[in-house]
């Protein structure tokens, strides 16, 4: 069993009910500094208009932006690529039961397709292959195969609904990898997609090191293989070598010379892999591959959870509309555990401190409207927004925010004094929210004209 985002204790003021959220900074291993926002202090706190129910529109902070002809980022679709991309991840080794698991959470997701190692890999993955296109899931079993016939002919036995062919295109993996010139394998891209199709099966190609692949060679194979009826093209970035401008020109030629769908498979070696899948879809890729948490080889790929993120703030209905965003921290969970990592801290969505806001200035305008520094929703994907009170960084309005929600009247001059206190204690040593309740609660019992304890 892989250790979870924590071992410390979930803190019990900020813990959200069913997360794994635990903040682990604090002497007794629990930051209880961090306070969730009441919902009406959330919804407009003191010296506040009442706050909108949702963020501001993408639309509204972007009026210039104009979308491409082509462009798909409100229609993409996701290649779900864990169960092979993914287990090419170090730490990956995933046991039937496990893919099995795996693959229904990205099901229940909502991924539109569930990419699987080579059944020519090992018995194991072949059966495995079969075992998952026999669970009935709504999203589509592909496995991913070599150009190859003896490959193609293992995948169309295992009952797939569709086989993702590659064949490395750069003069490194020609020379280095397979040996083979263009000619052939134009011609056996076209022999296996054949065969493929003559099964009924859905099949694509792809060109492997795509980015450092000869632009003659790439446009030449795609046509032929769309000529003969391949159902997406693929683009890969092997070595993520790719930028965004890059990616973007790539698709969009591509998308002029054939009429399939083109999907593309970005490696995040420069940390481009996000920003890549988005510009691919301006370009009018159809199809994004991505892994959960990313992983893959090296290390990996665009990952499931960023991707939603981002295009989240493209169409949050589309993408609302279609995946299970509530369900992505269980699924990392799931996916965490089997290959025994721990989610990064600042992981996209789901990191401890995704939706953690300290500072002053920030804290005030968070209570007033959390459009102000938050471009997700939070509560769209099942998270909980925390405002950490108890720093030197702090401002009285989020001290403000705390008297009210223990009930205590207090002046504003005596909340800013409070805030004095809170920052000079923090000067000297890590806070605790029971600090600050304690500087709270004396101050009010001193208003008050009661004793106030030693
Ligand atoms: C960029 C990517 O991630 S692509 C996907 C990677 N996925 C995998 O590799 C799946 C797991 N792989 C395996 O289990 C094994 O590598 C197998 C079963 C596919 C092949 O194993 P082996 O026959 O022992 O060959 P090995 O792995 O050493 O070398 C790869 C072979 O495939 C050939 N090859 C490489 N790429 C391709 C391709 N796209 N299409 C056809 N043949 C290819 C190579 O020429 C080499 O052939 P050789 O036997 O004549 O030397
Ligand atoms: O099949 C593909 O498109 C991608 C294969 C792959 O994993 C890669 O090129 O990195
Ligand atoms: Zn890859």
């Amino acid at each position: 069993m892989a250790p979870s985002t924590s071992d410390a204790p979930p803190c019990p003021d900020c813990a959200p009910s069913e997360g794994p959220i635990r903040h682990v900074n604090g002497s007794n291993g629990v930051d209880s500094t961090h306070q969730a926002i009441p919902t009406n202090v959330a919804s407009g706190g003191a010296n506040s208009a009442p706050a909108p129910t949702s963020n501001v529109p993408s639309k509204f902070l972007m009026p210039f932006m104009n979308r491409d002809l082509n462009s798909n980022v409100a229609n993409f679709k996701i290649i779900e690529s864990t169960l092979r991309e993914g287990e090419q991840f170090a730490n990956a080794f995933f046991d039937t039961e496990t893919k099995i698991k795996i693959a229904k959470a990205l099901d229940a997701f909502g991924v539109d397709c569930i990419e699987l190692t080579s059944p020519a890999a090992s018995e194991q993955s072949r059966k495995d292959c079969e075992a998952i296109c026999k669970l009935g899931l709504k999203a589509k079993v592909i496995t991913h195969i070599r150009c190859h016939m003896d490959d193609a002919r293992i995948a169309v036995e295992t009952g797939v609904d569709g086989v993702d062919v590659v064949m490395g295109t750069s003069k490194f993996l020609r020379e280095y990898s397979h040996g083979k010139d263009m000619t052939y394998i134009t011609k056996k891209a076209v022999e296996v997609i054949d065969f493929v199709k003559s099964k009924g099966i859905e099949i694509r190609f792809s060109t492997e090191d795509s980015f450092r692949s000869d632009i003659v060679d790439l446009l030449s194979i795609y046509q032929a293989v769309d000529k003969v009826g391949v159902h997406r093209v693929g683009i890969a970035d092997t070595i993520g070598i790719a930028n965004p401008r890059q990616v973007y020109e790539l698709v969009k030629l591509l998308r002029s010379v054939v009429s399939c769908d083109i999907e593309v498979h970005l490696h995040n070696d420069t940390g481009c892999a996000i920003a890549n899948a988005y510009c691919a879809l301006e370009a009018g890729a159809t199809h994004i591959d991505t892994s959960v948490l990313g992983i893959g080889e090296r290390n990996g790929i665009t990952p499931l959870g960023a991707l939603m993120a981002r295009m989240y703030t493209e169409d949050r209905e589309y993408v609302m509309g279609k995946y299970n965003l509530k369900m992505l921290r269980q699924v990392e969970e799931l996916v965490a555990d089997a290959v025994q990592i721990q989610i990064p801290f600042n992981n996209y969505v789901t990191g401890y401190c995704a939706f953690t806001h300290k500072a002053g200035i920030h804290a005030k305008a968070i209570l007033a409207n959390p459009s102000t520094y938050e471009v997700l929703r939070p509560e769209d994907f099942g998270m909980t927004r925390y405002v950490n009170i108890g720093s030197r960084l702090t401002g009285w309005n989020a001290v403000k925010s705390r008297a009210e929600q223990l009930g205590l009247t207090l002046s504003d001059d005596q909340i800013k004094d409070v805030t004095q206190k809170i920052k000079a204690l923090a000067d000297v040593r890590e806070t605790q929210l029971e600090d600050v309740d304690n500087l709270l609660s004396s101050a009010h019992q001193a208003a008050n004209g009661q004793k106030v304890a030693a």
